[in-house]
Formats: structure tokens, C-alpha cells, sequence
């Protein structure tokens, strides 16, 4: 409760710093039931009497006033008696009894569902995010009940510069944008991957939240919060079983192609950029042929990013450091590393395209990195037939396989037995596929503290288990995965460490010090000074534990670090411009400890993002 406390003392003593920078009304005049159902601005019964009178509120609720604090343990105890009575149930069962009852309180009360959220997150973040966000996916046309976020569909096309101001918000700072088509590792759900934009700015708001919604004299309401729209880009969907689903709520067409669907994405960017000019946009979960051109195509033109390419390429770059760290080497060592990894697609190759950057930084550019790519026809020579351009610069000679004993196509364990590589990391989307006889095989690996990256989601997907992991290829290895797993025991009081590789750790750290920044698009440098951020972040001792990340329940620390850098990079590159009040010769000034402590406090959030929204006189 403490930290209610703080929050609520912190909006008390609000400064008006960045409160210019928020344009046009911030006011909704709404009264009496529109209140209650809206969820932005409904503090149920939390409304004082004196607000029920001037919103028209009286006889619409019952008499009693229960309090913030008092709603937020209500709803924990409510979630810890369902947690209770659901014990032996099917996991699924359960994850989705766990979905619900916190979705119905988004629905409800927004304000009181970040709160909850951002306190407990390591409860829930395997609730609203991965895994149990990939489930709600699956069978997101069942579980539908109230729109979230905006649908823009092929049948769109020459409305989307209209339909865009049919969004409530006046101003909206940051979009999670999907096609549905590489939902986590399965596959095409069409309409239903909306679940992910939503789970990403689930994070994002809760971290970016404001706590408070206020009358104002005249009787609105003002609320405080993140300017955050979750958008599903409806172009069809390949997936045979939704396309004969009657309830499926999508187009029941097959995808754009071509063309004709970048037609579609760039009539969406136009619209989005006319009406919020300083918007950023993070793209999720885009299959890897589209993934690649959308990124060329927007990157210098608009501000976004790829979450998928970029993020999880930062957050891996530090896993991998922290294992050259774990093993007791400098970090040049990095350009020795012999690094494995399965799966040649968007991240995948987002990670190697990054760790190549970053071998040249420590050795040269004429540096030979170690990198072996393996896709589903298994290892990439130059010998492959139609290769992807993407994946071109990373296939090995067939001279080099060669002296290796390998060849063109070999096997997964086929190439960890030969190479004995100090790093196997998988973004194949397989689940299963680092069986036992290829953690074995780990086992014979050069180095001291071989590391296992099972960075596949959701837990269904993930290359290996956490327990696989250190029961086969022993107990010194390091391991991470995408998808949270419990530390395993290793009996006699030792304890294998789980780290959770996810590009939750960058992505919105990204996005808020863009925002801070006011640059116009995000450059690489940025993207790496957030990574070499989280790279940094863990001390020697956690390291020599096999701790290579912060724990999830400090997530909003090392935003605001990653966020710090990231600005400091863009003013390093006189990118930034600055956002509202706070101009670039400020930004340039301020140092390190001052920016985190702004991305820190709650009045940052509450000032950067304003009071809210609803452009209503
Ligand atoms: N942990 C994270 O932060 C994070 C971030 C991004 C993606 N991911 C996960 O990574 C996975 C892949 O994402 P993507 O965008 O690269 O997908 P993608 O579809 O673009 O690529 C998948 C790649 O895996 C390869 N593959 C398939 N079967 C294989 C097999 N049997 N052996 C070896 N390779 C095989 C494919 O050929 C392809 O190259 C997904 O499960 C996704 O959830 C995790
Ligand atoms: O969504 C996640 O948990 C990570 C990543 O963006 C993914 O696509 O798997
Ligand atoms: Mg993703």
C-alpha cells in the first residue's frame, strides 16, 4: 500500500513541467451512467459523495464509499480466492479463469486495473502477456465480449484518414500495430492477434500509467494516463481453420499480398501520422517477409520500430554478453563467441544482424564472427537454393562447414556436436526441438558456462524446458527463455537461474525515451544504447550467478534506465527535438540520473501524458 502512498502524494504535488506539452482539451464532460461505463474515467464506487453529486452520480451506485486502496484489495483478494478455488485445474483452465477476471476489471476501471497490474507484475504478466496471451488469441473470437483498440480492414481501404478520428483520444503517443500473421510462435490467428498489441501496451500503460481521475471546477472529469491504441490491420488471414469458423470475427478472406497489402499498411501509417504527428508505432508480430519491408520502408520515414527485429535483437545482444560476462571473459571475447541459432527468421536474424554490429565494435570490422544459422532445412550455406537476402550474409562457406565435418543442410544436432558452440539460442518457434540428445551435446560445449536461449513463445513453443535445460546439459549452463519458467532446483540448496529473454525488457524503454526525445524516427544508435543499457544493468556478482537480466519485478527501473539512454543517444545524434516544454538544449543538459529520475516519477507520467482524452465539449 505504500506505494498508493506515494503515487497519490506524488499527483498531489504535480508540477506543471510537461503539462504544456499536451495540446487541445483534456476535459470530458460526460455525467451520471456514461461515467460509470466508461472505463477511463468509472471509479465505481469509489466515487466521494461529493462527486456523485456534481457528475450526477446519486442513487446510481450504492450508498457506501469504498476507497482506492479498499477497491485495490478487494479485487486481490477476489483474484487470490480464484486462485484458490481453481487449484488442480487444467492450466489452461486456470490461466484463463486468471485472463478474465483481470480483463473485466480493464474493462471496468481502467486506473485501478494498472495499478493492480503494475504492482503484481510478476503475478500477471504471464497473465496478460506471454504465455497465457497466445491462448487468448487462440480463441479470442469465443472470449470476445468488448472491443479494444482499433480494427482498420482491407474493406477500409480510402477511410482510414477518416476512421482514424473516430478514436476517442485526443492525442495518442504510442501504437502497437498487427497483422495478425506471426502471432508468437503460432502461426496466422488473423483478427484474433489483436490479444498481443493489447498485452505489449498492457505494459506499456501500466508502466507509463497515471493514477487519478479528477473532477475539474465545472464538474468534468479529467483522467490521467498513457496515450497508448492497440490497432489490428485486418488484411485476411491464411489460416484455413479460422476461415471456416463461423464465429470468427475477422475477414474470412485470404491475406493481401503484394501490392495491394502495402497499399493497406500505408494508407494506415499516412492516417496515423496526420492525425498524431509525434506518435510512435511499434510493429508486432508481422510475418518475417513483411516484417523486413515494412521496417526498410517506414524506419527513416515515420517514427517506428520493429519489436520483434530490433527489441528482441537488444535484449538478446545483452543475454549474450552477460554469458561472455558469466564466463569470467572480457567483452571483446564477444568476437570468439560460437553462437548457434535456430530459426532464420524476423528475430532471429534481428538478433544476428545486431550481434554482427556488435563484433566489429570489439574486434574490427574485418572480424569473422562465429555464427551458424540454422533454418527448418537446417544449417545455411551458401549452397542453399533461393535463400532469403535476409539470411544470405550469415551463411557459413561450404569450405568452413566443411573442415567442420558438416555440410550444407545438416542437423540441429549434427552442428551443436561439431561446433560445440558457447551459446544455442532458439527463435525457431518449435517447441521441443533442443531435445535431450542436443542438450546433451551442450554438454561438450567450449565453454565454462555454456548458454541455452529458448527464446520461443509461448511456454508451448519454447525449444527446451528450464528443468530439460540444466538436467541435460548440466548444471553450469546459463539459461533464458522467452516465456517465464520457474528456477529449478538442483538439490543441495542449489538453485538453476531462469532469466526471461523477451523484448519486454526493451521495448518500452524505447518508446518512452523516443517520446521524451521528440525524434523523428529511431535510429540505430538508439536501439543500441538501450540495449547496452540492459547489458549493463546487472552487477558482476548476479552475473556469476547466471542472473542476466533484471527480475520482471523491476521493470519499470530499468525502463526508466533504458529510457535515459535512449535519449541521451538521440541528443547524442541531434535527433532530438525535444516534447512540449522540455526543448533539446534542456534535454542536452540534463544528465543521466536526472532523466531516469524523471521517467521514474509518477508526475512524468502523469504530465507527459496528460490529462486525458476524450474530445468531448
Ligand atoms: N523472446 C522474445 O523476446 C521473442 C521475440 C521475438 C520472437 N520470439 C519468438 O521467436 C519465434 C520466431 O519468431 P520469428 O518472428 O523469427 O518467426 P519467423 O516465422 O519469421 O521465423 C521462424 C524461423 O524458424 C525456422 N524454423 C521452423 N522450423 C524449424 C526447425 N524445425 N528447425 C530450425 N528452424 C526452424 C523457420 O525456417 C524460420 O526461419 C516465435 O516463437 C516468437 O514468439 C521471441
Ligand atoms: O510477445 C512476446 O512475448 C515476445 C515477442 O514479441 C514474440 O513475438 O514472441
Ligand atoms: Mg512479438
Amino acid at each position: 500500500m505504500w506505494r498508493l502512498a506515494r503515487f497519490a502524494s506524488a499527483n498531489l504535488r504535480r508540477t506543471r513541467r510537461f503539462s504544456t506539452a499536451i495540446p487541445g482539451p483534456c476535459i470530458v464532460h460526460k455525467r451520471g451512467a456514461d461515467i460509470l461505463h466508461d472505463p477511463w474515467f468509472n471509479k465505481e464506487v469509489g466515487f466521494p459523495l461529493t462527486e456523485r453529486d456534481r457528475l450526477g452520480l446519486r442513487g446510481l451506485l450504492p450508498p457506501r464509499v469504498i476507497s482506492f486502496e479498499q477497491q485495490y484489495v478487494r479485487f486481490m483478494e477476489s483474484f487470490r480466492s480464484l486462485e484458490k478455488n481453481t487449484l488442480g485445474q487444467p492450466d489452461s483452465v486456470v490461466s484463463l479463469a486468471k485472463w478474465r477476471i483481470l480483463n473485466r476489471l480493464h474493462d471496468r476501471n481502467e486506473t485501478l486495473y494498472y495499478r493492480v497490474l503494475i504492482d503484481n507484475i510478476k503475478d500477471f504478466a504471464p497473465i496478460i502477456y506471454t504465455p497465457t496471451v497466445g491462448l487468448v488469441c487462440q480463441n479470442y473470437s469465443g472470449l470476445f465480449r468488448r472491443p479494444r483498440g482499433m480494427y482498420f480492414s482491407a474493406k477500409d481501404k480510402g477511410e482510414m484518414m477518416s476512421m482514424i478520428y473516430n478514436w476517442p483520444a485526443h492525442q495518442v503517443d504510442m501504437i502497437v500495430l498487427t497483422d495478425g500473421s506471426r502471432i508468437l510462435g503460432l502461426g496466422d490467428l488473423g483478427v484474433q492477434g489483436i490479444g498481443i498489441p493489447i498485452g505489449k501496451l498492457d505494459i506499456f500503460g501500466g508502466l507509463a500509467m497515471g493514477e487519478t481521475v479528477e473532477v475539474v471546477d465545472g464538474g468534468g472529469l479529467r483522467k490521467n494516463g498513457g496515450k497508448i491504441l492497440p490497432v489490428m490491420l485486418d488484411v485476411g488471414t491464411n489460416n484455413q481453420k479460422l476461415l471456416e469458423d463461423r464465429l470468427y470475427l475477422g475477414l474470412r478472406e485470404p491475406r493481401l499480398e503484394g501490392e495491394e497489402y502495402l497499399s493497406i499498411v500505408d494508407e494506415f501509417m499516412e492516417a496515423v501520422f496526420t492525425r498524431w504527428p509525434k506518435a510512435i508505432v511499434q510493429f508486432e508480430d508481422f510475418q518475417m517477409k513483411w516484417a523486413f519491408v515494412t521496417l526498410q520502408r517506414y524506419r527513416k520515414r515515420f517514427c517506428m520500430f520493429n519489436d520483434d527485429i530490433q527489441g528482441t535483437a537488444g535484449v538478446a545482444l545483452a543475454g549474450l554478453l552477460g554469458t561472455v560476462r558469466a564466463q569470467g571473459r572480457p567483452l571483446t571475447d564477444f568476437a570468439n563467441q560460437k553462437i548457434v541459432v535456430v530459426g532464420a527468421g524476423s528475430a532471429g536474424l534481428g538478433v544476428l544482424k545486431t550481434a554482427l554490429q556488435a563484433v566489429s565494435r570489439f574486434a574490427g570490422p574485418a572480424a569473422d564472427p562465429h555464427f551458424f544459422l540454422l533454418d527448418k532445412n537446417g544449417l545455411i550455406t551458401k549452397e542453399r537454393k533461393n535463400i532469403d537476402p535476409a539470411a544470405a550474409p550469415f551463411a557459413k562457406s561450404l569450405g568452413e562447414v566443411e573442415e567442420l565435418g558438416l555440410k550444407e543442410g545438416a542437423s540441429l544436432l549434427e552442428v551443436v556436436r561439431k561446433v560445440k558452440p558457447h551459446v544455442l539460442l532458439g527463435l525457431s518457434g518449435v517447441g521441443g526441438i533442443f531435445n535431450e540428445e542436443v542438450l546433451k551435446a551442450m554438454q561438450e560445449s567450449d565453454s565454462s558456462k555454456p548458454a541455452i536461449f529458448a527464446m520461443s513463445n509461448p511456454t508451448m513453443n519454447a525449444e527446451c524446458t528450464a528443468a530439460d535445460a540444466f538436467k541435460h546439459a548440466g548444471e553450469n549452463i546459463v539459461f533464458a527463455s522467452g516465456s517465464p519458467f520457474e528456477n529449478v532446483n538442483l538439490g543441495n540448496g542449489k538453485v538453476g537461474h531462469v532469466n526471461q529473454a523477451n523484448n519486454m525488457y526493451l521495448f518500452p524503454g524505447i518508446g518512452l525515451g523516443t517520446l521524451l526525445s521528440g525524434a523523428h524516427f529511431i535510429s540505430d544508435g538508439m536501439l543500441q544504447a538501450a540495449a547496452e543499457c540492459l547489458a549493463s544493468y546487472m552487477t558482476e556478482e548476479e552475473i556469476q550467478q547466471g542472473i542476466l537480466y533484471p527480475s520482471i519485478d523491476s521493470i519499470r527501473d530499468i525502463t526508466a534506465e533504458v529510457g535515459a539512454a535512449v535519449v541521451q543517444a538521440a541528443v547524442a545524434e541531434e535527433l532530438a527535438e525535444g516534447h512540449g516544454d522540455v526543448g533539446v538544449r534542456e534535454l542536452g543538459h540534463m544528465t543521466k540520473v536526472r532523466l531516469i529520475s524523471i521517467f521514474s516519477l509518477a508526475d512524468f507520467y502523469v504530465e507527459l501524458f496528460g490529462g486525458n482524452d476524450h474530445d468531448i465539449p
